[in-house]
């Protein structure tokens, strides 16, 4: 479930890193502060850290670099290649938001960047669920993520990719489940999460959710 996209990140894998230096000029402004969207997610992160779609290790590394204990999941094989060759010290294990072996250890906080946006909304809420189960009291989630503040803004972004000739871009937000903020706003409350956000670019947004205190 939620894996419908996977061939994807198998071609991408090798040139991933590159993409995300903004080498690629339709995704140049999507990536733009990559760096400083990781120290943001990194900055409220504690304890032992769950992370869905490690991709090519970037942010497990600072993760790892700011001391906390890192669990990566990922479900391509070669991203999980390039990450493992990167960081073999990292904990990786095949899985996805959904599906993933079982967790021994209490986790303080779950993270992500450029990736929830792979499932539909209906997994989202499935996905958050679970969160709110495997977090410890106090637990939050920190994610980053293309997101939109209205339909309109959504479709004027689409629009703005296709003037400017970024088919690929173009298809991408039309083909994936980027959500719109006040989704994501309900999904997180209704399973018993504080919810906020912070722009970071003109496509990513970070969301904390902090679990209640009752949950
Ligand atoms: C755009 S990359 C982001 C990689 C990395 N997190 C980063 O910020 O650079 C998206 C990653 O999400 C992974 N992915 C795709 N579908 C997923 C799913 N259902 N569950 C977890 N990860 C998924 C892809 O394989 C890929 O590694």
């Amino acid at each position: 479930m939620g894996r419908e996209f996977i061939e994807i990140f198998e071609d991408w894998a090798k040139d991933y890193d590159e993409s995300v230096a903004g080498l690629d000029p339709q995704y140049s402004e999507v990536f733009l502060n990559y760096d400083g969207i990781l120290n943001q997610v990194v900055a409220q992160s504690t304890g032992t850290v769950l992370e869905f779609g490690v991709g090519t290790g970037n942010l497990s590394e600072k993760l790892m670099q700011a001391g906390l204990d890192v669990i990566g999941i990922e479900p391509s094989r070669a991203m999980l290649d390039i990450a493992k060759r990167k960081l073999p010290e990292l904990t990786l294990l095949e899985g996805d938001f959904l599906t993933y072996p079982a967790v021994e250890v209490p986790i303080n906080t779950i993270v992500s960047t450029y990736a929830f946006h792979h499932l539909t909304d209906d997994e989202k809420a499935t996905a958050v669920r679970q969160f709110q189960e495997v977090l410890q009291h106090n637990g939050r989630v920190v994610f980053g993520d293309t997101m939109f503040a209205s339909e309109q803004s959504k479709q004027a972004m689409i629009r703005d990719a296709e003037d400017k000739g970024f088919s690929a871009l173009a298809e991408d937000l039309q083909r994936e489940y980027y959500p719109i903020i006040n989704t994501m706003e309900t999904i997180f409350s209704t399973h018993g999460f504080d919810v906020a956000f912070k722009q970071m670019n003109n496509f990513v947004w970070i969301l904390t959710a902090i679990k209640k205190m009752n949950e």
